[in-house]
């Protein structure tokens, strides 16, 4: 559906050099309102730099660069009113408790005394920590911290939010707790996310886009099944129960790779109906299977197949 109000986000040729060296060479990014957009990259594709530039911590040599419907250059305050950043540089204090630690958010933000203890409150209680509120930040586990800093930001009621990192060293558990956060603040609060992940599965999962920054440029963007579809990657991997089957079936089926010693071929996968013929055949020829698996392409192929390309 075409949307008419004012994306969160709209960054037309934005560069940016450290001395001779170009991070940022031309990055053009629209991220519609109410939505999750994750920016992927390996290590010093310039992540971080992209988003210390949009949330005003550091400033852009080019571009024309709109956050939350205002112009980065000119009207940088009004930007950092309507937005929130949360990760690796966290604001929590450990020697603070939570509550201290969202009390003193709110008053920075000048909420006024009653309608910051309800704020806080109803910020306890929403990310589960009403019972820990009375202790220090340090007695924390992982988890508990990461739902702290998002409960800072969001005593100031951002319009957008800039989530580094998010679940970087969490269990599995407390992952998908944030991951229902994250989702909870974009379908009940409407807020807009720009998560950057070094999971590809984190990405997979929540993104509605996701960008890929490599060597300073966007080499793709798209949905998360729109960049699976870019990479051939789909395949069967068969492993026979004996030599002789296995011998039979590598001449016969096209294998694009095959491995003796495990009794192992790969096979492209095109679909259903070639997987059933596949299966007939087998049968028909009496050859016994040890196990099959169907491997689809994953955000994984993707990235290092277009993290390759463009350094090459
Ligand atoms: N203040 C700085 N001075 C000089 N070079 C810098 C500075 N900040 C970043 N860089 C360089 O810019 C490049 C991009 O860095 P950036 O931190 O944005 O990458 P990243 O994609 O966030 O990487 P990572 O995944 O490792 O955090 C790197 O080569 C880095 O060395």
């Amino acid at each position: 559906m075409e949307t008419l109000a004012v994306p969160a986000i709209s960054v037309k040729g934005l560069r940016k050099s450290y001395g001779s060296h170009r991070v940022l060479d031309g990055i053009d990014l629209t991220i519609p309102q109410g939505t999750i957009f994750s920016l992927l990259g390996p290590n010093g594709a310039g992540k971080t730099t992209t988003v210390q530039i949009l949330s005003t911590l550091i400033k852009a040599d080019a571009g024309e660069i709109r956050v939350a419907g205002h112009d980065l250059g000119t009207e940088p305050d009004k930007v950092r009113a309507a937005i929130g950043v949360t990760g690796q540089f966290s604001a929590v204090d450990s020697f603070l408790t939570g509550e201290e630690n969202l009390r003193l958010m709110a008053d920075l933000l000048h909420l006024g005394r009653a309608e910051g203890r309800r704020r806080v409150r109803e910020l306890l209680e929403r990310f589960d920590l009403t019972d820990a509120a009375r202790k220090p930040a340090a007695a924390y586990s992982g988890g508990m911290r990461r739902r702290l800093d998002l409960a800072m930001t969001l005593v100031g009621t951002p319009e957008l939010i800039f989530l580094d990192e998010p679940t970087t060293g969490l269990d599995p558990r407390s992952r998908r707790t944030m991951w229902q956060i994250v989702r909870d603040l974009v379908t009940q609060d409407g807020v807009t996310i720009f998560l950057t992940t070094q999971y590809l599965d984190e990405a997979d999962e929540l993104a509605d886009r996701i960008a890929l920054l490599s060597q300073g440029r966007l080499v793709a963007e798209g949905t998360p099944g729109e960049l699976k579809r870019l990479v051939p990657g789909g395949h069967l991997v068969v492993r026979f129960a004996d030599p002789d089957g296995y011998l039979r079936a590598a001449s016969h089926v096209g294998a694009t790779s095959r491995d003796e010693e495990s009794l192992t071929v790969q096979i492209p996968d095109t679909g259903v109906r070639a997987l059933r013929k596949l299966l007939e055949w087998l049968d028909a020829q009496a050859i016994d299977v040890a196990e099959l698996s169907v491997h689809t392409p994953d955000l994984d192929d993707v990235f290092l197949a277009l993290t390759e390309e463009s350094s090459r």
